[in-house]
């Protein structure tokens, strides 16, 4: 059995991938903080040691945006310095990483879809941070496939869509920020997305490595997202409160977020084939196991 080590394996992204259907004799390690505290470079070397594992799946991090603001050394110990020891740990081991990174490396400070190699200039500590990881892969471990996704949601942990159906079920309107636009991505989409390229850099040994970009397809912005989200819901008998648009000002936080981060997929389609289907698609999957499916149509 070709065994894959996943950090994170209690977030979004660990949990679908360890739900995720693999090929015939692969399967995924999802290793929670009780496994692998990600603080300790150390243990972190130690337990890529500890077997032939067959690749790893870099999925854990430190993901309170605006917490990090004043948590930097945890952020950075979690996100740059963890992914850092497992990056070398994988090139001392002989096997691909694949790192999951973000959509706030960027400034978003201007229209259209952010390319691969644009330029980075993170917002904030988390994106910062997250660059660090980026840096750190990229020049530890030469087979990596560095994954830049964006506003992940899923049926379980903390995200978007489970807030909004959380506060939306307590009050009659909520007030989202309208201009802040990206595309949503479904952690199950991403998780087999993550689990092709794992397994493309493992077995062949002329896969592509690089920097990737993968969220759902098509744009938005949170409100728009938000409506979308309790529209699905209406039909599926769950909340659906009015969502008043707002801007960034009326909604102040500790970390600035990027305006535009919508990615473009242009060199995953190239490199690996891979296509994202419609972020509200992928959203009616989740809404169907957080509310079950919509109601039939009455037809006369
Ligand atoms: N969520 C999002 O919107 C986005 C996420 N990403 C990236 O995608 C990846 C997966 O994110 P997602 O699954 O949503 O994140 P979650 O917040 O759902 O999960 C993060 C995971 O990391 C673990 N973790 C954090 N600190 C430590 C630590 N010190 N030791 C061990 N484990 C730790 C958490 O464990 P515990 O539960 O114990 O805290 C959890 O399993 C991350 O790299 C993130 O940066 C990128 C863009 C958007
Ligand atoms: C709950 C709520 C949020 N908002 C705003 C705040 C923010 O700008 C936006 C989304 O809220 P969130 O808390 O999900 O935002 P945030 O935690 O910044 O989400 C980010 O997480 C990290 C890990 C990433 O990598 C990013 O891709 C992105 O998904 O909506 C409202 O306007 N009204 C509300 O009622
Ligand atoms: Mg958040």
């Amino acid at each position: 059995m070709k065994q894959v080590l996943v950090t994170g394996g209690s977030g979004q992204v660990g949990t679908e991938l360890a739900r995720h259907r693999w090929p015939e004799g692969w399967e995924a390690v999802a290793l929670t903080r009780a496994d692998l505290d990600l603080g300790d470079p150390v243990a972190i070397a130690a337990k890529v040691a500890e077997r032939p594992w067959a690749a790893i799946v870099s999925a854990g991090a430190y993901t309170a945006v605006d917490k990090a603001e004043s948590d930097v050394v945890t952020a950075w110990a979690v996100n740059a310095l963890a992914p850092a020891a497992l990056a070398a740990a994988a090139h001392g081991a002989g096997i691909p990483i694949v790192h999951v990174s973000t959509d706030y490396v960027f400034p978003g400070d201007r229209d259209g879809e952010w390319e691969v190699d644009d330029a980075v200039a993170p917002l904030g500590v988390y994106g910062a941070s997250k660059l660090g990881g980026e840096l750190a892969v990229r020049t530890a471990c030469p087979r990596h496939a560095i994954v830049r996704t964006a506003w992940v949601v899923s049926a379980h942990g903390n995200n978007f869509v489970k807030t909004m159906l959380r506060v939306g079920a307590d009050r009659p309107s909520l007030r989202v920020v309208a201009d802040q636009r990206g595309s949503p991505t479904s952690a199950a989409d991403l998780a087999a997305a993550l689990a092709t390229l794992t397994v493309r850099l493992a077995d062949d040994p002329a896969a592509a490595s690089g920097t990737y970009h993968f969220s759902n397809a098509g744009p938005t912005d949170w409100h728009g997202f938000a409506e979308e989200i309790f529209r699905q819901s209406a039909a599926r008998g769950g909340p659906s409160p009015t969502v008043e648009p707002i801007t960034t000002a009326d909604y102040p936080t500790p970390a600035t977020r990027p305006a535009n981060s919508l990615l473009s997929h242009r060199a995953i389609e190239r490199d690996h084939g891979i296509q994202p289907r419609g972020w509200q698609t992928a959203l009616g999957d989740i809404l169907d196991e957080l509310l079950g499916t919509p109601h039939q149509e009455k037809t006369a």
